[in-house]
């Protein structure tokens, strides 16, 4: 069953527990959380306070995003706070290897993401011990910014190194998936679907939910 991951990047942050309860009533697997420095990325989102506070709303699954540097002087602390996933990105990770073994020593899936311009086999050498590659199809730092078309040759590459290293990662896409392009994605062999503005600036975010889960899992 593949997954939809909203993105409370686009939620509104005066009722953001709302939000994630609708995003869980809605039947969305992930919560899907960008975490954002002003370092790694030019913006500042939200950090540890705000995941401890929606942790007591939703029992889904925390899909923790790191866009900041050295993300390995974090691990304990969103592990703490209620990561379920920590992905971290491969330009902002010098000990790779060292920084997934901390995440899945905390029990989490660990995951890696590659900013659109870094080219997918760098993951070659440690495929095999990570449970999920995010694929930015925009530059990270900002929601409703349109997709970069080169997204689609990475994930065609990254599904010939899990068919051959990990048949078990999920691949994962993030910017500017929209009902009018997740059709598309999905048959690219994408398993979870990150949608911000899709889903926040829709009439009826919980019935674009339902709406975009249907269409990846037709
Ligand atoms: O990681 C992100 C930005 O860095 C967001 O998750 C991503 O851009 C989703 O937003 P949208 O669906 O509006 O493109």
């Amino acid at each position: 069953m593949k997954k939809i991951a909203p993105s409370i990047l686009s939620a509104d942050f005066s009722r953001l527990g709302e939000d994630v309860k609708m995003i869980d009533e809605a039947g969305a697997e992930y919560v899907h959380i960008d975490v954002m420095d002003g370092m790694f990325v030019p913006n500042i989102s939200f950090g540890l306070p705000v995941i401890k506070a929606i942790r007591n709303v939703t029992e889904r699954v925390f899909d923790v995003h790191l866009m900041i540097e050295d993300p390995g002087r974090y691990i304990d602390e969103f592990a703490d706070a209620g990561a379920d996933i920590i992905t971290v990105h491969y330009e902002a990770t010098v000990h790779l290897h060292r920084v997934v073994q901390q995440i899945k020593n905390r029990g989490l899936k660990a995951g890696v993401s590659l900013n659109p311009s870094t080219p997918v086999m760098l993951l070659k050498d440690i495929i095999k011990d990570l449970d999920l590659v995010l694929i930015m199809s925009v530059n990270p730092g900002f929601g409703g910014q349109s997709f970069i078309e080169g997204a689609k040759d990475k994930v065609i590459e990254l599904v010939e190194l899990r068919d051959k290293y990990n048949k078990e990662l999920l691949i994962e896409i993030d910017g500017g998936v929209k009902e009018a392009n997740i059709g598309e994605i999905s048959c690219w062999g994408v398993d979870v679907f990150v949608a911000g503005s899709e889903v926040f600036k829709a009439d009826n975010p919980a019935e674009k939910i339902k709406r975009l889960k249907e269409i990846v899992n037709a």
